[in-house]
């Protein structure tokens, strides 16, 4: 279990008068084990905030907390980095470029699994096996190189990559997005029941917020780099404060929102029985 926090994180781009803000002293607590929605338009600064969370960029101002402590000095160093890879990982909406066309969907999987978990080849194989039949994945396909498989289906080899180490806390960046309504429901699920299974926490980062709602306890919201207004999910859904979480509500709500919401949720149901991956997984992490 990770618990993640943004103290008064900041992040500018470009100088003088050219200089924008793009995460404005943001602070937001990601407790142990909770499912945060962040939500907000185009441009609010949530991609920037997940990439400060996951340490891929850097804070011109505050600190990225792990379970309380500042990330900053861990990432100085190659072990400090490999051990937190393995606690925390981003999964991110391009995965055209993120899986090297010359080796297949196994091989980019196993190089997780051995380098950051350090499993022999065998071990790899059967976690491999057991991440693609928790998310619903024909393990036929894992044999094949990136460009002979769907965007869809490269998709969710992109979250069993991140899953194939079993980390604590998981980023996801718009990992739905391109998804098919029917395949969003599925995808949705398994994320949840990796979570509740494992008590990983989960930062989803999500225009869509149908999807945003099913899955998250929590829900932030985002205007122009700062958070105008978080609270328990229900709550921000059903009374919002901020009049932007209510314009962002009422765009939304617009026509389809309701029809969209219940294919969604239709697509929801577990791929396989919740008992199959559920007794492994729990194993595994207490490893
Ligand atoms: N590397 C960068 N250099 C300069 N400006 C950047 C950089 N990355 C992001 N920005 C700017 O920071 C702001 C926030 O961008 P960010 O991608 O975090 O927003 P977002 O809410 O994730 O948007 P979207 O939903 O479209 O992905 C935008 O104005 C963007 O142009």
């Amino acid at each position: 279990m990770t618990a993640l926090a943004a103290e008064r994180l900041t992040r500018r781009f470009g100088h003088g008068r050219r200089a924008h803000t793009a995460v404005d002293a943001v602070d937001v607590e990601f407790p142990a084990g909770s499912r945060t929605g962040i939500v907000g338009e185009s441009g609010s600064g949530k991609s920037t905030l997940g990439l400060m969370l996951v340490g891929l960029d850097r804070p011109n101002g505050g600190r990225v907390l792990v379970d309380g402590d500042d990330l900053a000095p861990r990432m100085r160093t190659q072990a400090g980095r490999r051990a937190f890879r393995r606690e925390v990982q981003l999964i991110a909406q391009d995965t055209s470029s993120s899986f090297d066309p010359l080796r297949t969907l196994r091989d980019a999987l196993r190089t997780p699994a051995r380098q950051l978990v350090g499993l022999s080849i065998d071990e790899a194989d059967a976690r491999i096996a057991e991440t693609l039949g928790m998310l619903g994945i024909d393990p036929a396909f894992a044999d094949r190189y990136p460009h002979e498989v769907s965007g869809g289906q490269r998709q969710r080899f992109a979250i069993a990559r991140a899953l194939v180490v079993r980390p604590g806390f998981v980023v996801c960046d718009e990992v739905v997005s391109a998804l098919d309504v029917s395949v969003q429901g599925q995808v949705l699920n398994s994320l949840k029941r990796y979570c509740a299974q494992t008590g990983a926490g989960l930062a989803f980062i999500s225009h869509g917020l149908p999807a945003t709602a099913f899955i998250s306890d929590r829900l932030v919201v985002m205007y122009r780099g700062v958070v105008v207004e978080q609270g328990p999910t229900e709550r921000v859904i059903a009374e919002p404060e901020h009049p932007y979480t209510r314009h962002l509500l009422n765009a939304h709500r617009g026509p389809g929102f309701e029809e969209h919401r219940a294919e969604v949720l239709a697509g929801s149901e577990p791929l396989v029985p919740a008992s199959e991956p559920s007794a492994g997984i729990a194993r595994e992490v207490t490893r």
